[in-house]
């Protein structure tokens, strides 16, 4: 089976300030078919991320941040997003930008990262490919203040919730971040495969 294919790539900054958004023009040839198409593609360019859901089996709870996003608000009028902690790997690998998340968003001290895979939460628009993790966390753990960077105007709460009303946030709407919902799922895969649910 012939795969498709690409020729003729151009791009031109449409916007440039602290992230980057690019038009693309290119020729494409669909698989299987023998006429090229000229496409032209807004794509946003933020960087890569990793997120990290921080879980306790004992007490089957997990940790989540609570922070304003404007675009949930444009869209939801919610004032908050209830999300795992996350961020942009800055230049650090996957593992480190999330053990360095954790910290500052809830002042946990992870270490031992549970690799969940890597997700496009909009393969449509965006290039950001987030590595997602579970880790462990107990109340030893918890060494910082936590509530993200001041020079960043993030202001974080930390919630400590049940995986059971995690679940129920989830099916009401309440959260609706998809790397959250991806790694709370995971979550309840594990207990499900253990017989806790
Ligand atoms: N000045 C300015 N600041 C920004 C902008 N966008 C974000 N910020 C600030 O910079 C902080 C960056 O924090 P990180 O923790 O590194 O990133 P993040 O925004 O939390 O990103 C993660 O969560 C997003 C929301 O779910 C995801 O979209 C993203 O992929 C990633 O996982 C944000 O919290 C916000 O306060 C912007 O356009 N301009
Ligand atoms: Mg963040």
């Amino acid at each position: 089976m012939a795969k498709s294919q690409i020729k003729n790539e151009q791009s031109r900054i449409l916007s440039d300030k602290k992230y980057t958004l690019r038009e693309y023009t290119f020729d494409f040839l669909p698989a299987n078919q023998t006429k090229w198409e000229t496409h032209t593609r807004e794509v946003f360019d933020r960087g890569h991320a990793a997120a990290v859901l921080l879980y306790n089996s004992a007490k089957n709870t997990v940790v989540l941040t609570e922070q304003f996003r404007y675009p949930v608000y444009l869209v939801n009028k919610q004032d908050t997003s209830i999300e795992v902690c996350a961020g942009l790997l800055d230049g650090d690998s996957p593992e480190a930008c999330a053990i360095r998340e954790a910290y500052e968003e809830t002042g946990y001290k992870v270490s031992n990262l549970e690799a969940m895979g890597a997700v496009f939460t909009s393969p449509g628009v965006l290039t950001e490919k987030i590595h997602l993790f579970l880790a462990a966390y107990d109340e030893t753990m918890s060494v910082g203040s936590g509530g993200g960077l001041e020079e960043e105007q993030e202001h974080i709460n930390v919630l400590e919730l049940s995986v059971d009303r995690a679940m129920k946030m989830v099916e009401s709407g309440e959260i609706c971040d998809a790397k959250t919902v991806l790694l709370l799922q995971a979550v309840q895969r594990k207990n499900t495969q253990k017989g806790i649910l």
